[in-house]
């Protein structure tokens, strides 16, 4: 039975998802629901499908069968590009061009890229004050504020990552997909980027895909554990730490 992680409405709907390459099936009638303010991690053993399961939500990956609806529209139908401006947030590594530009003027253009796209007759163009204004509020979530004027390419690497997590905020995502957020971050500058995913907006639906287990139970509000392309548990991280299978199978005596 699918779970939900709170009583709203679910902003993100999965039903049956399945996909095979070949003869291996990645992905078993994967179901889940997401409202918003959830916080929902994804966890499994390497090749259990986890990376395969955001591929088929951004659209990387295109699933044999089943669907999947986001804040009522049918995702599967629109194109990656489609699916960010339908609410559908991840990060992005920033490339080079960008990098040469502040912090600041990164999200400056961020918050500038979603409001041109969103503006129409009824509603005029935010004033650059008022994007300035929003910019600062993306910095301050992101534990950025004292290195808005600095280059990208001048930050430490824990910080870059924090500047791509502030790019996706500044598209007002419903959904927000962040795959092992703190890999390849040196131990002392992780820190910084668990507190920024501990700070995001309240109202954001956010699903981890992490394999530190520490951060996993910080994080966590609901998990799924996926073994094998399929849906083995879902339950509180009290569940999920109690449950003799996920033990035996996936955390092993660690639990
Ligand atoms: N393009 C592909 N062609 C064939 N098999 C693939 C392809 N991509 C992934 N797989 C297989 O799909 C399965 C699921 O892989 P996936 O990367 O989704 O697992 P994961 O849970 O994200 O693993 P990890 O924790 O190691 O990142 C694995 O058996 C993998 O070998």
């Amino acid at each position: 039975m699918t779970r939900t992680g709170s009583e709203a409405a679910p902003v993100l709907e999965v039903r049956d998802l399945c996909l095979s390459f070949g003869a291996i099936q990645v992905a078993r009638n994967i179901s889940f629901d997401l409202s918003s303010g959830d916080r929902l991690a994804l966890i499994g053993p390497n090749g259990a499908g986890k990376t395969t399961l955001i591929n088929m939500l951004t659209g990387a990956l295109k699933p044999s069968s089943g669907s999947a609806r986001l804040a009522g529209r049918n995702l599967l139908a629109l194109k990656p590009h489609e699916r960010v401006r339908a609410g559908l947030g991840r990060t992005y590594q920033i490339t080079s061009l960008f990098r040469a530009m502040t912090v600041f003027e990164n999200l400056f253009i961020a918050v500038s890229e979603r409001l041109g796209t969103a503006r129409n007759f009824w509603r005029p163009a935010w004033s650059r004050g008022e994007v300035c204004a929003e910019v600062e509020r993306i910095l301050e979530t992101v534990s950025l504020s004292d290195v808005g004027g600095e280059r990208v390419s001048d930050l430490p690497y824990g910080r870059q990552r924090l500047v791509e997590l502030g790019l996706a905020l500044a598209l007002r995502p419903k959904v927000l997909l962040l795959d092992e957020p703190a890999a390849g971050i040196p131990h002392r500058e992780a820190e910084v980027v668990q507190q920024a995913v501990d700070q995001l907006p309240p109202d954001i639906a956010v699903i981890l895909v992490e394999h530190d287990m520490d951060l996993v139970f910080r994080f966590a509000r609901e998990i799924l554990v996926l073994v094998e392309g399929a849906v083995l548990r879902q339950g509180t991280p009290d569940e999920i730490a109690a449950d003799p299978e996920v033990k035996r199978i996936y955390l092993g005596s660690a639990a």
